[in-house]
């Protein structure tokens, strides 16, 4: 089986490169054929995926972060190739989901012998998702930091950006529809979880499963900033089902609008819109598991 690595030369602030070399080696000592080609630009991971499936290759590996993942997924969708993933990014919450973390030789070995699964995948608007999608005060933060990083370094740009968002959180007014239920609700943030976790090992859908056909959606209701300080350590911990405020449902199609435009995160791909649209994919997409 001929495979086809999509490699992200900067994530994990470039640990993807070094394992360039551990690739070629565990390949030709594995004797499999393969090609490894490094993306070549933000988004880039697209067209590079594309390019493996025209050339023939039904196995492509994502080797890098979460972005990585997302767009070879992508690029890939609807294709019939199988996504295979070795984690190199800084977050690497999909492979999470997966199975307990191994050394990255390890996960380059099983890629290469693994089985394949097939799993649910995520749609929201015209993009795909594979992991997790949020709206509200999480993404505001992400959305934050892509400026302060030009001023602070790494998880002191995130702790600037986090500070800034709560002082000036006042919460978003959303129109929501889960399957048939609509409600109107004053949110902090709210998770469409098919993956469990984001944001580095954060826990907001402790129960969801990539394969139940379902996605996990924790809607967590405004509250005062005091309540906030306390809730936000038991929801990356996943221990935040019995607060007041947070609501944990399943579902398959979820309507998001609003009159103010809200900030919306893919898989850790962020932007901002009135209206997301997200509708799950039961069985969409095969990958390699480890
Ligand atoms: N050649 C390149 N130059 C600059 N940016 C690139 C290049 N190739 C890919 N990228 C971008 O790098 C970004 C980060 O990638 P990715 O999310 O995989 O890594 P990470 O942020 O380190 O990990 P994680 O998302 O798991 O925390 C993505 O937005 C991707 O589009």
């Amino acid at each position: 089986m001929k495979l086809f690595f999509v490699l992200n030369p900067v994530a994990g602030k470039g640990k993807s490169i070094e394992l360039m070399s551990i690739i070629k080696r565990i390949c030709e000592k594995e004797n499999v054929e393969y090609m490894i080609k490094l993306t070549p630009r933000v988004g880039g991971a697209e067209d590079t995926a594309r390019w493996g499936i025209e050339n023939n290759y039904k196995r492509i590996i994502a080797v890098g972060g979460d972005g990585t993942v997302n767009e070879v997924v992508n690029g890939i969708v609807g294709s019939k190739t199988v996504l295979g993933v070795v984690p190199a990014g800084s977050g690497n919450d999909f492979v999470r989901s997966i199975g307990d973390p191994k050394e990255p030789e390890q996960y380059i070995l099983d890629t290469i012998h693994g089985k394949v699964k097939t799993i649910d995948l995520g749609m929201c608007n015209d993009r795909y998702f594979i992991n997790m999608a949020s709206i509200g005060l999480d993404t505001q933060v992400a959305i934050r930091t892509q400026k302060t990083k030009k001023y602070f370094s790494g998880s002191l740009a995130y702790l600037v950006s986090a500070l800034l968002t709560i002082f000036s959180y006042k919460g978003w007014d959303l129109n929501i529809q889960i399957d048939d239920q609509a409600f109107h609700a004053k949110t902090l943030l709210t998770a469409i979880a098919n993956g469990k976790f984001y944001g580095g090992g954060v826990l907001p859908a402790p129960d969801a499963k990539l394969d139940d056909g379902y996605f996990d959606i924790c809607h967590v209701k405004h509250m005062s900033k005091e309540k906030m300080f306390r809730v936000l350590p038991k929801y990356m911990k996943g221990k935040h089902r019995d607060i007041k405020e947070v609501q944990l449902v399943k579902g398959k199609e979820i309507l998001i609008t609003s009159d103010n435009p809200f900030p919306l995160n893919l898989d850790g791909e962020v932007s901002i819109t009135n209206k997301a649209h997200f509708k799950l994919i039961e069985k969409g997409i095969d990958i390699i598991v480890p």
